[in-house]
């Protein structure tokens, strides 16, 4: 699917809220977009789903299934969200029972008799990605999928990510907090002033981090070091267990570490003297 010089306004005499996107995403790609909030990434989403159309330009290649999910799911139906999810299916031309597997999948089972519009905000974003993935979408786009999910729910979204890109699909998403750093594979986008461009992926937020601790040979200390940055951790500092009170930052990702490496000695001062 591409952007092919895709230009948005909201009104004729309104600013431009994207100008002259031009950008692809192939089968099986996984495309994360970025920016403040307002920058304009739902309507980039929206575009990509149809349900907006370019003032200028053309998106092309659109597969012929969408799953689409708004950042707020529409819940102002009159609908149970099980009565609402097996009539998903049957209009999207499946067994009323499909819709079952995402029910249970999605723990939505609870919910099925409660109307949408008494469902928590989390339970009906649910209740949204499950009518989108019913559909077996050849393009998913999630708009901030990550707002207000519980903890289980939100372990959920990577893995279905993945299994729509296994099967040839294209996966849109927009993530405004940068939580979706971890998505393997995903290439990611910044829309910002208007344009698109492409970006690197933002580092994971700090309450998704830990620390582990490990203790090698000294003689170990600068392989270690180059082995775990190689793949992907941060290495800040080593700290000597003969004196547990003295910690050496770890300069530059590509720098050598301290203290002293392979041949290293104390000095009189306590400081660490390369061999
Ligand atoms: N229906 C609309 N009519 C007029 N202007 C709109 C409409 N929807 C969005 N806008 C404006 O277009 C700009 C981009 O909005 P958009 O929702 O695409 O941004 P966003 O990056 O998704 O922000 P957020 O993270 O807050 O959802 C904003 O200035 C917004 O106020």
């Amino acid at each position: 699917m591409r952007f092919d010089g895709v230009w948005f306004r909201y009104g004729r005499r309104a600013d431009w809220t994207l100008r002259e996107v031009d950008a692809a995403v192939e089968p099986g790609q996984t495309v994360v977009v970025l920016g403040r909030n307002g920058a304009g990434k739902s309507t980039l989403l929206q575009l990509a789903a149809g349900v907006l159309r370019p003032s200028r330009g053309v998106v092309r290649d659109r597969p012929p299934i969408v799953g689409w999910v708004p950042e707020r799911f529409p819940a102002d139906q009159p609908f149970t969200a099980g009565d609402y999810l097996h009539r998903m299916a049957e209009l999207r031309g499946h067994d009323p029972g499909e819709a079952d597997q995402w029910i249970e999948r999605l723990l939505l089972t609870a919910h099925t008799g409660t109307r949408l519009s008494d469902l928590s905000k989390g339970t009906a974003q649910k209740v949204g990605l499950a009518q989108a993935l019913i559909a077996r979408p050849g393009l998913l786009i999630l708009d901030e999928p990550w707002e207000g999910l519980d903890a289980v729910a939100r372990t959920l979204v990577p893995e279905i990510v993945a299994e729509v890109t296994a099967a040839g699909g294209m996966v849109l998403l927009s993530d405004h907090r940068g939580e979706t750093a971890h998505l393997p594979g995903a290439i990611h986008w910044q829309v910002a002033e208007g344009t698109l461009a492409p970006a690197e992926p933002p580092p994971p937020p700090a309450h998704d981090q830990v620390v582990i601790e490990i203790t090698v040979p000294r003689a170990a200390v600068d392989e270690t070091v180059v082995r775990l940055r190689a793949q992907g951790h941060a290495v800040s500092s080593v700290r000597d267990v003969s004196a547990p009170n003295r910690t050496e930052p770890v300069p530059g990702p590509t720098a050598s570490i301290t203290p002293g490496g392979a041949n290293a000695r104390k000095a009189a001062d306590g400081s660490w003297e390369r061999g």
